[in-house]
């Protein structure tokens, strides 16, 4: 395609808020349509890695974005969509699903990474679990996201538990060291157990537009990787315009990227809708040129449940179900868990606790 304009309305989450029950039920794995399935046992397996292609240059330099359509289309995807009840805690279930629990913070220690993991593997309260119907398969995060010197310690924690961790590399956030040394901290994190590596790319390479060097980078970051799976970051807050974030998410994956991430959560603007929905438009012609299911991973600055079910909502809108499971969407996120966990008690319980009896996270 070559130019993004707002789509005819697709209607594919209109069941989302529709025919939910009067009374209070506790289960929360909603009709078929209605919400994404809650069981971690219902999560596909990871899917396969995206072996890339050539640069083609073609399928994107002549790109246009009708910046007023793409902000029109972001700003009505949340407004036309309500998800009520219980759909909107199966909803919040599947968003905790798909979170990268985060922390990137200088004062990171060990002992903080290992509460991290201990809040990974159990992310809602037990009685809530129970109250949701899941105690079962209770639900866990999708990942946990640390600096490379906090792998082990979070992977010794995770132990057992199948949680991934990604780690940020090549000279997260700026990502302007030498290229022998960002390929080296890749190595480092590999072998440390990341299972996960979520790249920065450097964003002088888009700016003037230098796509053979940002395609070489890219291939050689995903080579490091080896087995683990490679997210790269484009810090759209750094790109200037929306051209710019469709032809690095294109570039981003013709080099392998397993997924595109917006942002580091350092630069002065974060995710946003118009920039998420770029990234997932280039995402989606990527997929109809080569077939590949490529991941999409919105991150910095959310921390609502509800920009949870915006980016949910999102992600089924263009892309379909299939986008709502975490090996195809993570929301990166340092401090979102415990407003779903909040969502989900007064689901439960009919009330809220304060804030200070949900850890922090
Ligand atoms: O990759 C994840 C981001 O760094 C998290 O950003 P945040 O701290 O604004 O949630």
């Amino acid at each position: 395609m070559d130019r993004i304009e707002e789509p005819a309305a697709r209607g594919a989450a209109k069941d989302a808020g529709k025919g939910a029950a009067k009374g209070r039920s506790l289960s929360v794995v909603p009709p078929a349509e209605a919400a994404p399935a809650t069981s971690p046992a219902a999560s596909p397996p990871p899917h396969h890695r995206n072996p890339g292609t050539e640069l083609k240059p073609d399928w994107f330099e002549t790109i246009q974005v009708n910046l007023s359509a793409v902000e029109r289309r972001a700003a009505t995807l949340g407004t036309r969509r309500s998800v009520k009840k219980e759909y909107q805690a199966a909803w919040l279930v599947k968003a905790l699903q798909c979170i990268d629990l985060t922390t990137l913070a200088g004062d990171d220690t060990p002992g903080r990474v290992r509460r991290l993991c201990a809040k990974a593997r159990r992310p809602l309260r037990e009685d809530i679990v129970e109250a949701l119907g899941l105690a079962d398969a209770p639900p866990t995060v999708g990942a946990v996201c640390v600096y490379p010197t906090m792998v082990g310690p979070a992977v010794k924690a995770l132990e057992g538990s199948g949680i991934p961790v990604a780690s940020v590399a090549t000279g997260f956030p700026a990502g302007l060291t030498p290229l022998p040394q960002r390929l080296a901290e890749i190595r480092y994190a590999v072998e440390e157990g990341a299972g996960e590596i979520d790249i920065v790319i450097n964003r002088a390479q888009v700016l003037t537009q230098d796509w053979t060097r940002l395609y070489d980078e890219v291939r050689a970051m995903r080579e490091a990787c080896g087995p683990a799976h490679l997210k790269a970051i484009l810090g759209t807050g750094d790109l200037k315009t929306l051209r710019n974030v469709y032809k690095a998410s294109m570039v981003a994956m013709m080099a392998g990227s397993d997924f595109i991430k917006t942002s580091t959560g350092k630069e002065d603007v974060n995710a946003t809708l118009p920039v998420s929905l770029t990234m997932v438009r280039a995402l989606r012609d990527y997929g109809e040129r080569t077939g590949e299911t490529i991941g999409f991973k919105p991150a910095g600055g959310l921390k609502t449940a509800k920009d949870a079910l915006s980016w949910l909502i999102l992600m089924k809108e263009e892309l379909g179900r299939r986008w709502l499971e975490p090996d195809l969407f993570r929301i990166g996120a340092s401090s979102m868990l415990a407003d779903i966990e909040r969502q989900l008690e007064h689901y439960a319980t009919g009330r809220y606790a304060a804030a200070a009896h949900h850890a922090l996270a």
